[in-house]
C-alpha cells in the first residue's frame, strides 16, 4: 500500500470523543501517522512483524500497522474510552488488533505477553506533567528491538541522553503537525506544530 493510500484509510476513523487534557489526548494527524508508518514498513518493521502501539489512543497506528500487513498487533491506553473508540476503529477497518486497557507505568504489566519486534508511539509530550514520555520510551525499548517515537521539536537530545547505554538513535524524521484545537485551554483552531519522529534500536 502507498504512502497516499495509507492516509486516506487513515483519515476516515473516528477521534476522541471526550479528549482529556491531562492525558495528552489529541489524535495524531493521519499523514504523521501514515509516514511514520510507511517509513518503518520501508525499513522491514511492519510487514511480518509483531507491532505494539503504546498509548494507542482512537489505535491510528496500531490500525495503520494492521493494515500494512504485521503479524499480530497489540495497543493499550490507560483510557477505557479511547479504547472502546479505537476497537470501532479496528473494525471499520477491517484489521484485527488487541487492544488493551492498561497503564505504562505499571510494573505488574505483562511484558512477556506484550514483547514484539517494533513499538510505534504517539507519547505524551510531557506538556501537562514534565517527563510524561519517560515511561514510554522505557516500556519501549523493553518490549521490542525497534521504537518508531513521535517527540516534540528540539526532543531528539534529550531522548538521545535519556536511552544512553540502551539505544542508538538511528534516524529523526521532521514532519509538519496540525494539531486541532483540542482543549479548553487551546486559543486557535489550528496550530502547526513540528514533531521528530525518531527511530531508536535498542543494544
Ligand atoms: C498524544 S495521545 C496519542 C494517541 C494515539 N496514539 C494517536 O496517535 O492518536 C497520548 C495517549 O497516551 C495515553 N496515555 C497517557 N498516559 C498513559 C499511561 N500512563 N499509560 C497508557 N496510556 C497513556 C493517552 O490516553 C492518549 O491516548
Amino acid at each position: 500500500m502507498n504512502l497516499r493510500h495509507l492516509e486516506m484509510r487513515l483519515e476516515r476513523l473516528e477521534g476522541f470523543e471526550r479528549p482529556t487534557a491531562r492525558l495528552e489526548q489529541y489524535q495524531t494527524p493521519a499523514p504523521v501517522a501514515a509516514r511514520l508508518l510507511h517509513h518503518a514498513a520501508m525499513q522491514g518493521a511492519i510487514e511480518g512483524r509483531a507491532v505494539c502501539d503504546l498509548g494507542c489512543g482512537t489505535g491510528i497506528l496500531a490500525c495503520g500497522a494492521a493494515l500494512l500487513g504485521a503479524s499480530a498487533v497489540t495497543g493499550i491506553d490507560i483510557d477505557p474510552a479511547a479504547i472502546a473508540v479505537a476497537r470501532r476503529n479496528a473494525e471499520l477497518l477491517g484489521v484485527t488488533v488487541e487492544f488493551q486497557v492498561a497503564d505504562v507505568r505499571d510494573p505488574d504489566l505483562d511484558r512477556e505477553a506484550l514483547a514484539c519486534d517494533t513499538v510505534v508511539m504517539n507519547p505524551p509530550f510531557g506538556a501537562q506533567k514534565a517527563h510524561a514520555d519517560r515511561p514510554f520510551i522505557d516500556l519501549g525499548l523493553e518490549l521490542a528491538g525497534e521504537v518508531y517515537g513521535i517527540f516534540n521539536e528540539g526532543s531528539t537530545p534529550f531522548v538521545a541522553a535519556y536511552t544512553e547505554g540502551r539505544a542508538t538513535i538511528e534516524e529523526v524524521i521532521r514532519c509538519a503537525f496540525p494539531m486541532r484545537r483540542t482543549f479548553a485551554h487551546h486559543r486557535k483552531d489550528r496550530v502547526d506544530i513540528t514533531v521528530e519522529v525518531v527511530r531508536l534500536k535498542r543494544i
